[in-house]
């Protein structure tokens, strides 16, 4: 397993070990003791998956209580990967990180609590999946506008993206709720 820090206090670049043979590959997607050793600090409680088509973006959320850490990867094709740092005592606050998220890299990202997080679909379809250290609480589920000139996030866009009501209606950074720790 290799691990990548980033600048953002505790985001992680995780790529499992692939056992790659004739019949396919084989990895562990999560194995706690390997994770918390290192640095994913947390428990999870609650399994996600989405599947999207390209052009889809979802995003960008995080819930303002109980807010989630994520261990997230693709499956299967490939998304630019987006979060950002609401943490305000985070000397990356306000700034976002990108990474491309696909089926062949293998690569995973933990996003700690306090990010925003979002993705865009650049395959005809992706099967995506995440971890998540809270449950869901909608009530608590804030959307931070996912073209904020703000975040200067250069999604790779080959279109007007496809967004959800609720991501139309996304809020900006500076209008946004944020996390005093
Ligand atoms: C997130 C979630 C949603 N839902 C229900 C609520 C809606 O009826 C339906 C679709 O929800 P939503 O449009 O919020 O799904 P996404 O746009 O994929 O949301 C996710 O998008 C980005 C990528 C994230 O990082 C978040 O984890 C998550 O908010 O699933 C649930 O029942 N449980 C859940 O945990």
């Amino acid at each position: 397993m290799d691990v990548e820090q980033t600048d953002f206090p505790g985001l992680l670049v995780i790529t499992p070990r692939v056992f790659s043979d004739e019949r396919g590959f084989f990895k562990e997607t999560y194995q706690q003791e390997r994770y918390q050793s290192a640095g994913v600090g947390v428990s999870f409680v609650q399994d996600n998956a989405s599947r999207s088509t390209a052009g889809i973006l979802r995003g960008l959320h995080y819930q303002i209580q109980n807010p989630q850490a994520k261990l997230v990867h693709v499956v299967e094709g490939e998304i630019l990967d987006v979060c950002v740092d609401l943490r305000k005592n985070s000397p990356m606050f306000g700034k976002s990180y990108a990474i491309r998220l696909t089926g062949e890299n293998h690569k995973q990202l933990f996003v700690p609590a306090g990010f925003a997080h979002g993705f865009y679909v650049i395959s005809p379809q992706v099967d995506f999946v995440y971890k998540c250290s809270d449950y869901y609480f909608p009530e608590y589920e804030r959307t931070l506008l996912w073209n904020d000139p703000a975040l200067e996030i250069d999604w790779p866009l080959t279109g007007e993206p496809l967004l959800s009501p609720k991501d139309r209606e996304g809020l900006p950074l500076d209008q946004c709720e944020v996390f005093e720790s």
